[in-house]
């Protein structure tokens, strides 16, 4: 069980830790790239795809990152570009479609789990929050899901590409968070579900690294900078409410599971 006492601020990812969006930007993502690899005569694409060349990254960085383990490479385009344009831009745009779609259709709700926990570090009152996205349509999913006036700090793709901050893996959009929060990252979490969340957690050396498996693997986010892991955030309420020995436990925690 992580022990939160030394900590001042909690710093979340969105899709997949506080709403299940990362099914919906996965959905999506398979829909582009079925068709699209299998029209350019490349190895098909699979769900383990997401996870290893996707989940977390900014959306150009993400269709990048796909196209080169294909050994694709196309032209970068603007992020202007229509759907149908055969560029970097142009394919990410046209999976945003799908991902606006089914936003539009279906809504969000959030995590019981994550609501849960962010009710127990709002009735602790010594805890900030912030939102950690890569990404563009974090504050619509906030919205939709009715959690937008819990965070004063949100950090998503839209800022990052208009302040020119590198996106996740690296460090810097969590730790432009931090500093807007003016907590040190020795003494801030970061709650994340995809192993490039973690390893920009691990990378910028925050307080705990907490790993949520919606998919991902436990062994991965270890691998890639998770201190600990959980299925859910209802594992960690008895840690902020002092209830700890409720026996929840983490269920694939290796390392130390406190603050370095
Ligand atoms: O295309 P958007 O909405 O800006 O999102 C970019 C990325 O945002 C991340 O939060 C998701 O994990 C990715 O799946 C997604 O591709």
């Amino acid at each position: 069980m992580p022990d939160f006492d030394p900590l001042d601020a909690v710093l979340f990812d969105l899709d997949g830790v506080l709403t299940p969006t990362a099914e919906v930007h996965m959905h999506a993502w398979a829909r582009l790239f079925t068709d699209y690899l299998a029209g350019a005569g490349a190895a098909p694409y699979q769900e383990s795809d997401y996870f290893t060349y996707i989940d977390g990254k900014p959306r150009y960085e993400g269709v990048r990152s796909m196209l080169a383990s294909r050994g694709i490479t196309l032209p970068e385009g603007t992020p202007d570009d229509p759907p149908e344009a055969e560029t970097v831009c142009g394919l990410g745009n046209r999976k945003n479609g799908v991902f606006m779609d089914v936003l539009a259709s279906d809504g969000v709700a959030p995590y019981p789990g994550s609501v849960a926990f962010l009710d127990a570090l709002a009735a602790r009152g010594d805890v900030q929050v912030a939102v950690v996205s890569s990404s563009k349509n974090a504050r619509s999913v906030l919205t939709a899901a009715g959690l937008i006036d819990r965070f004063a700090v949100i950090v998503d793709g839209e800022v990052a590409a208009a302040r020119g901050i590198p996106g996740k893996p690296n460090p810097d959009t969590y730790l432009d968070a931090a500093a807007q929060l003016g907590v040190p990252a020795a003494r801030a979490v970061v709650v994340e579900d995809a192993t490039s969340g973690v390893a920009a957690g691990r990378a910028g050396d925050f307080g705990l690294v907490l790993g949520v498996d919606r998919g991902a693997g436990a062994e991965d986010l270890i691998a890639h900078g998770a201190d600990t892991v959980v299925s859910d955030l209802d594992e960690l309420v008895p840690a902020l409410t002092g209830a700890t020995d409720a026996g929840a436990e983490s269920d694939a925690g290796t390392g130390d599971g406190a603050a370095r």
